[in-house]
C-alpha cells in the first residue's frame, strides 16, 4: 500500500521506465498504455541513455549551451512503484468474483502477448530483422519458392538462381551457392527441399560471417575520427544522427563535422539531429570548404577531449573524379593533426542500388581507402541481396545495416539475423 501513496510524487515520465519487466497485475492496470521497451545500445546492454554523460556536454560552437543534458539529473533507477491505475483505488475493494478474476488474468495475459509483440519488434535481436525485412521482394521470392514445398530437383536450383540474381546477389556469388548446392544435391547429401533449405541458409551466413566485424572505437585515438563517404541520398546524414544517439546512449562524448556543405539543407539537418541527440555540430555553413570544416571539428573535439568525431561529407557520384579527389584532400587534411585519422573511413551504401553499390564501392576505395560499410534501407527493397556481393567482392567488414528511418533501425551488422529475416528457417520445414 506504501507504494500507491508514494506513487503521487509528480515524476516525469521517462521512455526507458517500460524497459522494467511489468508483473502481469501491473500490464493490466496499466493497459492499453504499455509500451514497447525503448530499445539501448544494441551490444552494450544498457537502456537508452542510463550511460550518459549528466553534466559534461560542452557548449555548441556557436555559443548556445549545450541543452538540457548539461543540468540534466543522472537517470534514476526505474521505480519499483507500478504504473498509475486508471482510478487510484481510496479504500479496500473486495475481492471480486473468480470469474472476473479469471477474466482479468486472461485480459491480463493478453496485454503481456501484446507488450512481448511489440517489444520484440523493436527489439535488437532477430525479431527486428524480421519484422524489417521478412517482407521485402527478395524474403518473398526466396521464402515463397520453400514455402510451396518443392520437389528437391534441378527446376529447384533454377528457382534459387532466379530469386538470387533479381534480388541482387550477383552472379558470381549465385553461380557459387547454386552450384554448391548442386554438386551437394548430387551426392545425396539432402533429403528433401527443407535439408537444401537449411544448407543455403548456412552457405549464405557463411558468406556474410567474415565481413561481420563492428566498429570498434580505439580508446586511445581521441577523438577517433569517423568520416563518412557515399553517393548522394544513401542516407550519409541520416546514419551520423542515428550514430551520434548511439554514441551518446553509449555515454561516449562526441562531435559532429557538418561537412556536406553542398546541399542547401544538410547542414540544417545535422544540426538538427545534433540538437535532438545533445551533440555539438561544428559547421561554416553552405557552400564553405568541406575540408576546412573537418579540420576546425577536429581541432575543436581535441581540445575538447571528445572521444568520437563524425564527419559528414556532402554526397558524391563516383563517376566524378573532381569530387572523389576531394575525398583525398579532406583525409590529408585530417593527417595534419592525427596522422592516423580519419581512424574509419565509413561509406554507406543504399540498399536498394543493387549491382550499382558495386562499382560505388570499387570507386571510393580506390579514392578514400574504405574501411567499413553501412549497407542502408535494407527495409522494403528486392535487392538487399547486394550486401553477398559486396562481402564476396571487397571483404571490406560491414559495420551496420539500416534498417528503417528510426533511430534505433540502425543494426550492428548480424549475418545470421540478416540470413534470418531473408529466410526463415521454418518455410521449409
Ligand atoms: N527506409 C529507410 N530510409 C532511410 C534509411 N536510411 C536513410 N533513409 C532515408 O534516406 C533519405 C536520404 O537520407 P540522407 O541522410 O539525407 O542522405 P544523404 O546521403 O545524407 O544525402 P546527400 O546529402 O544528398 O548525399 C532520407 O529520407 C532518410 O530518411 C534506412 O535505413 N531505411
Amino acid at each position: 500500500m506504501v507504494s500507491w501513496f508514494r506513487r503521487d510524487k509528480p515524476e516525469p515520465a521517462r521512455p526507458d521506465d517500460s524497459r522494467r519487466r511489468l508483473s502481469i497485475e501491473e500490464l493490466a492496470a496499466a493497459f492499453p498504455d504499455s509500451r514497447a521497451p525503448e530499445r539501448g545500445a544494441p551490444g552494450s546492454g544498457a537502456p537508452a541513455s542510463t550511460a550518459r554523460a549528466p553534466a559534461a556536454e560542452p557548449d555548441r560552437p556557436d555559443g548556445s549551451p549545450a541543452g538540457t543534458a548539461a543540468t540534466a539529473p543522472e537517470r534514476p533507477t526505474p521505480p519499483e512503484d507500478p504504473p498509475a491505475p486508471a482510478v487510484a483505488p481510496t479504500a479496500p475493494v473486495p475481492a471480486p468474483p473468480i470469474e472476473d478474476r479469471a477474466a482479468a488474468i486472461a485480459a491480463a495475459a493478453a496485454a503481456s502477448r501484446a507488450a512481448a509483440a511489440e517489444a520484440a519488434a523493436a527489439a535488437p535481436g532477430r525479431a527486428g530483422w524480421r519484422e524489417r525485412l521478412g517482407g521485402t521482394g527478395f524474403a518473398r521470392s526466396l521464402g515463397g519458392l520453400f514455402a510451396r514445398n518443392p520437389k528437391l530437383d534441378d527446376d529447384l536450383l533454377d528457382e534459387i538462381e532466379t530469386a538470387l540474381l533479381t534480388a541482387d546477389v550477383g552472379v558470381a556469388a549465385t553461380t557459387g551457392l547454386v552450384e554448391g548446392m548442386r554438386r551437394r544435391m548430387k551426392a545425396r547429401q539432402f533429403a528433401d527441399a527443407a535439408a537444401l533449405l537449411a544448407a543455403l541458409r548456412d552457405e549464405l551466413v557463411a558468406l556474410l560471417r567474415p565481413v561481420a566485424r563492428p566498429l570498434e572505437i580505439d580508446a586511445g585515438a581521441r577523438p577517433f575520427v569517423i568520416l563518412t563517404v557515399g553517393v548522394n541520398g544513401v542516407g550519409k546524414t541520416t546514419t551520423i544522427g542515428k550514430l551520434a544517439r548511439r554514441y551518446r546512449d553509449e555515454g561516449r562524448s562526441l562531435m559532429l563535422a557538418a561537412g556536406d556543405t553542398f546541399r542547401a539543407a544538410a547542414v540544417a539537418q545535422l544540426q538538427a539531429w545534433g540538437e535532438r541527440n545533445d551533440v555539438p555540430v561544428v559547421a561554416q555553413g553552405q557552400d564553405a570548404d568541406a575540408a576546412s570544416v573537418a579540420f576546425d571539428a577536429l581541432q575543436s573535439a581535441r581540445a575538447r577531449g571528445c572521444e568520437v568525431l563524425i564527419a559528414d561529407t556532402a554526397g558524391r557520384l563516383h563517376t566524378q573524379q573532381g569530387l572523389m579527389a576531394e575525398l583525398g584532400k579532406i583525409k590529408r587534411v585530417l593527417g595534419k593533426i592525427d596522422p592516423a585519422a580519419p581512424h574509419e573511413v565509413l561509406m554507406v551504401v543504399d540498399g536498394t542500388t543493387g549491382q550499382n553499390a558495386v562499382s560505388q564501392l570499387r570507386q571510393f576505395h580506390a579514392a578514400a581507402g574504405v574501411t567499413g560499410l553501412v549497407v542502408t534501407k535494407l527495409d522494403g527493397t528486392a535487392k538487399g541481396g547486394v550486401v553477398f556481393a559486396l562481402a564476396r567482392e571487397f571483404g571490406i567488414p560491414i559495420r551496420f545495416a539500416g534498417i528503417g528511418e528510426r533511430p534505433e533501425d540502425l543494426r550492428v551488422f548480424d549475418p545470421e539475423a540478416f540470413v534470418d529475416a531473408l529466410l526463415p528457417e521454418s518455410l521449409g520445414g
